[in-house]
């Protein structure tokens, strides 16, 4: 389990809960995921995984679009998910906050485990689950509110301030996490949609961070971002891996190779290989990696 120590950075309690009844299992499988023991990785070698998953199938209808995908994924450090289009990297992302329950005709089998808690267990309420996984999409989506209001919105509907001085406290710690405060500071009652496309991503993260989550899904966060936007989301992944656990969907293998510590290369469907990043980018062991890595196909 991952304890959470005093001055980390994340004021939360010590285990990951996210359902107010016990966590009764819907499904058989294992209490904990394994640790990560594969060579070559580091000071993640050891490292207890904050998202294990075993066997995860997902179906669109009729259509499979994942096949039986196993993956441990450490804490504190930036996961890549790679791989050409359509390979299942968002469908996986989605399983991880249960985003895919919002999706008519989806199903999900398997076993997936935050912290070894099941995160499909009866009794497990995806509500509160997300704001323990929270998510950062493609474009940046702030909502017509203030500044101010879209960082203050999540720990509003989860009553997280007695006062308006605590909201304050939490919407400058957020801003300031998300590496924006200095640029909004004497704005904050202005509309979030007036921000420049990569301020509006900080906002979006400043709004994940306001509700404490331990896990930062990023799918393409960079995708609709310029140069200079993408790098300051890059630098601001790098500080904000020293507290959590975040997992980005790339298509860029130049910024998975930058950001992240893990990749994990899925092709049609299937986690073809996992490892260190630099393990992955030098020397994959699966030739379908190598050809991915070197551009023969994407
Ligand atoms: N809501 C949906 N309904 C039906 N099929 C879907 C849905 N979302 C994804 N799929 C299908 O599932 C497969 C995996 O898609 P997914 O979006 O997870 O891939 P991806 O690797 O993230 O792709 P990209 O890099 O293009 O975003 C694809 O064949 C896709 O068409």
């Amino acid at each position: 389990m991952g304890q959470v120590t005093a001055g980390d950075g994340r004021e939360k309690g010590s285990e990951m809960e996210f359902s107010s009844a016990g966590s009764e299992r819907s499904t058989p499988g294992p209490t904990m995921v394994a640790p990560i023991v594969r060579s070559g990785a580091g000071t993640l070698v050891g490292a207890a995984a904050k998202v294990g998953a075993r066997d995860v199938n997902v179906f669109y209808g009729d259509k499979q679009a994942l096949f039986d995908v196993s993956l441990d994924i450490p804490d504190r450090a930036v996961t890549a998910f790679i791989g050409p289009s359509g390979c299942g990297k968002t469908t996986f992302l989605r399983c991880i906050n249960r985003m895919n329950d919002t999706i008519e005709g989806c199903k999900v089998s398997g076993t997936l485990q935050i912290e070894g808690k099941d995160a499909y267990a009866k009794g497990v309420d995806p509500v509160v689950l997300r704001t323990r996984v929270g998510m950062v999409f493609q474009k940046p989506n702030p909502f017509p509110k203030s500044i101010y209001d879209n960082v203050a919105y999540g720990p509003r509907i989860h009553g997280m301030a007695k006062s308006k001085s605590d909201m304050d406290s939490i919407v400058e710690k957020s801003l300031k996490r998300a590496g924006l405060w200095e640029e909004v500071k004497d704005r904050l009652a202005q509309p979030g949609t007036g921000l420049s496309g990569g301020q509006q991503q900080r906002l979006v993260i400043a709004r994940t961070v306001a509700v404490n989550p331990d896990i930062i899904l990023m799918d393409e966060p960079c995708s609709a971002l310029d140069p200079i936007a993408t790098a300051k989301i890059e630098e601001l992944i790098d500080e904000m891996r020293e507290n959590y656990c975040i997992i980005i969907v790339t298509h860029s293998m130049a910024q998975a190779a930058r950001v992240s510590q893990r990749t994990a290369f899925f092709h049609l469907g299937k986690l073809v290989e996992t490892g260190a990043t630099e393990e992955i980018f030098t020397n994959p062991r699966d030739s379908r990696t190598q050809d991915y890595i070197t551009g023969r196909f994407g």
